[in-house]
């Protein structure tokens, strides 16, 4: 089994940087619910803001790439990325019958229901879980439709299986399938239709 685009392995600064903002949304969240954020505490993290952006690149600069490639896609990804403040992130392998597979446990930012992952976000990991196991197939695409059947709620702060995979292909049609897992029961199946496309961006 092999870690898909994992990076050097140690943090950089940025990675260093999106784990502690992960850890403030967090904390920004829980604060709210216990009323203690202070306006000490918003300026702050305001000001912050304010530098990161007066340095920042356009974010235009940031999204070229081409489907196919995903040229550090994985790394800057809203699910696998750690250098992505809103990533989880999750860690994808890449299991030697060309499935993808990750563990994770869902913060509470990801909460839909009390104490549930939310439907969407579960939606948004399955995605990325096919589309890892089609580009290990050499069949990178879009997403066209995706079926989500939620079968069992998924908790939040309980060990999560993550699997991806490619099932088949017709012309530019990629048909795959992905899901969650808790303690060995499925808690969400998803089937995925993609299309081959290269964006031009
Ligand atoms: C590794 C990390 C990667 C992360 C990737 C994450 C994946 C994503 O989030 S992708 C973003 C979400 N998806 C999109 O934005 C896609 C937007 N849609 C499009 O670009 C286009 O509609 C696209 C590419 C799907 C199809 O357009 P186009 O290239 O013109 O193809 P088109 O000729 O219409 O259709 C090709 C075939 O697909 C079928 N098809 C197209 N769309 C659909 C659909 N939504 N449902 C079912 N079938 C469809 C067509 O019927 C046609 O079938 P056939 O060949 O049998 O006639």
């Amino acid at each position: 089994m092999n870690e898909v685009d994992s990076g050097s392995g140690t943090p950089d600064a940025v990675e260093v940087a999106a784990d502690a903002v992960r850890r403030l949304t967090a904390a920004i969240l829980e604060s709210r619910v216990r009323g203690v954020a202070t306006p000490d505490v918003s300026e702050k993290i305001s000001v912050l803001a304010d530098r990161l952006e007066a340095v920042a690149a356009h974010p235009r600069e940031c999204v070229t790439g081409k489907i196919g490639t995903h040229e550090g896609a994985l790394q800057r990804s809203p699910v696998s990325g750690p250098k992505n403040p809103v990533a989880i992130p999750l860690r994808f392998e890449q299991c030697d019958d060309g499935s993808s597979l990750a563990h994770t446990e869902f913060p509470r930012q990801y909460q839909g229901p009390p104490g549930l992952v939310h439907g969407g976000v579960s939606g948004l990991v399955l995605d990325v879980a096919m589309a890892v196991a089609n580009s290990a197939a050499g069949r990178a695409g879009v997403t066209a439709e995706m079926t989500l059947r939620y079968l069992r709620p998924t908790p939040l702060y309980t060990e999560v299986t993550v699997r991806g995979r490619h099932v088949r292909v017709e012309g530019r049609k990629t048909w795959s399938q992905g899901t969650l897992e808790v303690d060995g029961e499925t808690t969400v199946v998803c089937d995925g239709l993609f299309i081959t496309k290269e964006l031009a961006l």
